[in-house]
């Protein structure tokens, strides 16, 4: 097979002859070598196209050989394009011309007169920079497209009443300390959002935020994910990798769920972060490690401190601030805010000409407990703008409503000698019963994460 040649190549020198001999001999290991004797024109040609490497003599007057003119035009060139690789051609092979010439900015020099060899290999070098280079920029913008993608369906937040207008001012507050943020409230009420806005309004907003839902991290894979591996660490670890930490590293992270991991690996997260280091499992080489923490949980904290599942000093640790997410049926004034919000953005998603609730739909809304919060409300509007063919949505267009009466039917339970778990084993027998066993489906439309509803399934033993 014919290698393909790579690389393009400017040699700037007033030397004729050497720039020729130079084109013939490199044009056999580049795609293309373009050569100019005069370095005012420099600009121009750095305008019209663009080189992985510049080659460029240190002097170009007649009897003069400071060099100075080789770091002019090296500055130049460097403010026209400050990725620019830039090789020196020099008659000095001495120590200090090579500090100064990198410390200008050049990446290396060649000296004069060269060995073929020796210039090709130090080409070579430069090419495989300029490559980097290139993989790191094009890795950092689609990671910019990547995250402002994802963002982009957390960016409305909804909340016109005093709750949602309380946490709207600790976001002001908190977003740009770096401090630990601890965000409460029950599945679906918007901690991942509220996490997210606070990532966007802090001193890190140009760097990655990286979520862990710890609720779905394995016992087994808890210090692999969070702090990484070296290959051959254990038997699936088949090259090294780095967790999530510093996957993180100068932006935020964000541990979702952190209430449901087991006091072995409190102890672990504690140790991390109170150390600031971490160290990938197999290696005994620590890692410095800084981002900014954001957890979040909908389990009773406080309540699992008194019992002993959760450790004082972890949550020392996470909650420098505590932000408390109310239910959605304890701020029924944002419901019809919220409705409107998904009721657009679903019809302009599904082309389907519904504008508004009815009052009545309205009204049974406000009334509705909302186990799964805003998610719950989101996937109800979502279903009812695809199934509704007016353009008014009426209470009959929502699941809710045959869920709650199909309730009634069921046996006439009576609710008075029912607790909460018991309603919600009911809820999820229905949604799994109504959906096949489809874990996925149930789970939308309980409002539930699939990895909430299997820690229910595990929990209720269903
Ligand atoms: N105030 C709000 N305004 C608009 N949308 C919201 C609001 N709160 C939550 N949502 C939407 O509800 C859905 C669930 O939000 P999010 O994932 O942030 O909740 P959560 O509390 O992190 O849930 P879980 O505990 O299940 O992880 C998302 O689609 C989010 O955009």
């Amino acid at each position: 097979m014919i290698e393909q040649k790579t690389g393009t190549i400017l040699i700037i020198d007033d030397n004729l002859d050497l720039l020729n001999a130079a084109k013939i001999f490199l044009k056999r290991h580049f795609k293309r070598v373009d050569i100019e004797s005069n370095p005012n024109l420099i600009p121009t040609l750095l305008q019209n196209d663009s080189y992985d490497i510049i080659l460029l003599d240190m002097n170009f007057t007649r009897d003069v050989s400071t060099g100075q003119e080789g770091f002019h035009w090296l500055n130049k060139i460097l403010e026209i394009d400050p990725s620019a690789i830039v090789v020196l051609i020099t008659a000095y092979g001495d120590v200090n011309t090579a500090v100064k010439v990198i410390k200008q900015g050049a990446t290396d020099f060649v000296l004069k007169p060269w060995e073929n060899d020796k210039l090709l290999a130090t080409l070579n070098a430069a090419l495989k920079l300029k490559d980097a280079g290139n993989k790191v920029s094009q890795l950092q913008s689609q990671q910019k497209t990547l995250s402002a993608d994802i963002d982009r369906k957390f960016r409305d937040i909804i909340g016109k009443g005093p709750a949602m207008q309380q946490v709207f001012d600790a976001i002001k507050r908190v977003s740009r300390t770096d401090a630990n943020v601890l965000i409460t409230g029950e599945n679906g009420t918007g901690k991942e959002l509220i996490a997210r806005a606070i990532h966007r309004n802090s001193l890190r907003d140009d760097q990655v935020f990286v979520t862990v839902d710890l609720g779905a991290v394995t016992d087994s894979l808890f210090e692999s994910e969070l702090f990484g591996h070296k290959k051959g660490a254990f038997t699936d670890a088949k090259e090294d990798r780095a967790g999530r930490f510093e996957v993180a590293q100068n932006g935020t992270l964000f541990l979702d769920e952190i209430g449901n991991i087991s006091l072995p690996q409190q102890a672990k997260l504690l140790t991390a972060l109170q150390n600031r280091k971490i160290t990938r499992v197999g290696s005994n080489k620590a890692i410095d490690i800084d981002i900014r923490l954001i957890s979040a949980t909908n389990m009773p904290i406080q309540e699992m401190i008194q019992t002993g599942k959760f450790r004082q000093d972890l949550l020392y640790r996470i909650n420098t601030i505590e932000i408390q997410l109310p239910p959605l049926r304890e701020r029924t004034e944002d419901i019809p805010y919220l409705a409107d919000h998904y009721i657009n953005f679903y019809s302009k998603k599904y082309n389907k000409e519904i504008y508004k609730l009815s009052d009545a739909a309205l009204a049974r809304m406000c009334k509705y407990e909302w186990p799964g919060n805003v998610r719950e409300l989101q996937h109800s509007i979502e279903r009812a703008v695809i199934m509704s063919s007016h353009s008014v949505l009426q209470p009959e267009d929502f699941f809710f409503q045959s869920a709650q009466s199909e309730n009634k039917k069921d046996g006439g339970l009576n609710l008075d000698h029912l607790n909460i778990e018991d309603v919600e084993k009911i809820l999820i027998r229905k949604a799994l019963d109504k959906n096949y066993g489809n874990i996925t489906q149930a789970a939308q439309e309980l409002g539930l994460t699939r990895s909430s509803l299997y820690r229910r399934l595990e929990k209720y033993g269903l």
